[in-house]
């Protein structure tokens, strides 16, 4: 399977109240990989919600990924995007198996993405690009940092942090693969508007 396109992310407070139609409305929209992103130690609700998930994913034909928790992605049979203090790749990787989707945040580092790629990684995730209202400290990356990962690396780059619809173009002609976004995507006022976001996300590429 082909990773390009909108890498949607999901945020237990932002969808508060409207997490399946949200979400719902960004799959009938059109995303390539769906990231079950909660921060929260309820591991009954995690399951719960990360198995309402897998279903809706199976429904729309999308693939799920399941944020720094490769126990829950191995007990659900999906993926797991693993930061650089979310445990090693290599255990993720003989865990999850050969076909398992398994990504890496690289921050702005290509020393750790080559790293990632060498350890069996599916993608590596560069940011953040922009402003991040989800996750406002998290390193800057640089368009210039993209073309040098294009140039070095053979796998999907995935670019996250502060994209919204208005500055995502320069990233995907500086070879961005994924769009990793909540905000963008999930912050509209209704859900046929994240349907249309989602919509032209996928233009972009
Ligand atoms: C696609 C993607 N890229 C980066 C991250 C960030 O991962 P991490 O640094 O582990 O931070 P948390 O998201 O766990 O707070 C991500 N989740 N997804
Ligand atoms: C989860 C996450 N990781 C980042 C990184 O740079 O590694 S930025 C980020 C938040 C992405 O949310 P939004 O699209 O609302 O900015
Ligand atoms: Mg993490």
């Amino acid at each position: 399977m082909k990773l390009r396109g909108l890498y949607a992310i999901t945020d237990s407070q932002l969808l508060a109240g409207k997490f399946l139609q949200y979400v719902e409305a960004a799959l009938d929209g059109g995303v390539t990989l769906l990231q079950y992103r909660d921060k929260s130690s309820d591991e009954a609700r995690r399951l719960r919600e990360a198995e309402a998930l897998h279903n809706l994913c199976e429904r729309y034909k999308t693939q799920l990924i399941i944020n720094d928790d490769a126990e829950l992605a191995a007990r659900i049979g999906v993926g797991v995007h693993l930061g650089q203090t979310d445990g090693p790749l290599t255990p993720a990787r003989a865990l999850l198996g050969r076909q398992a989707i398994i990504g890496s945040t690289c921050h702005a580092q290509l020393e750790l993405a080559e790293q990632a790629a060498n350890e069996g990684a599916s993608y590596v995730a560069f940011g953040r690009f922009f402003n991040s209202n989800t996750k406002p400290g998290a390193p800057m990356a640089n368009l210039e940092l993209l073309d040098q990962a294009r140039a070095r690396l053979h796998l999907p780059i995935c670019a996250i942090g502060g994209i919204t619809l208005e500055n995502a173009a320069p990233l995907v002609a500086h070879g961005a693969d994924l769009l990793a976004v909540v905000h963008g995507l999930f912050g509209a006022d209704s859900a046929q508007e994240v349907t249309r976001r989602a919509r032209a996300f996928n233009a972009l590429f």
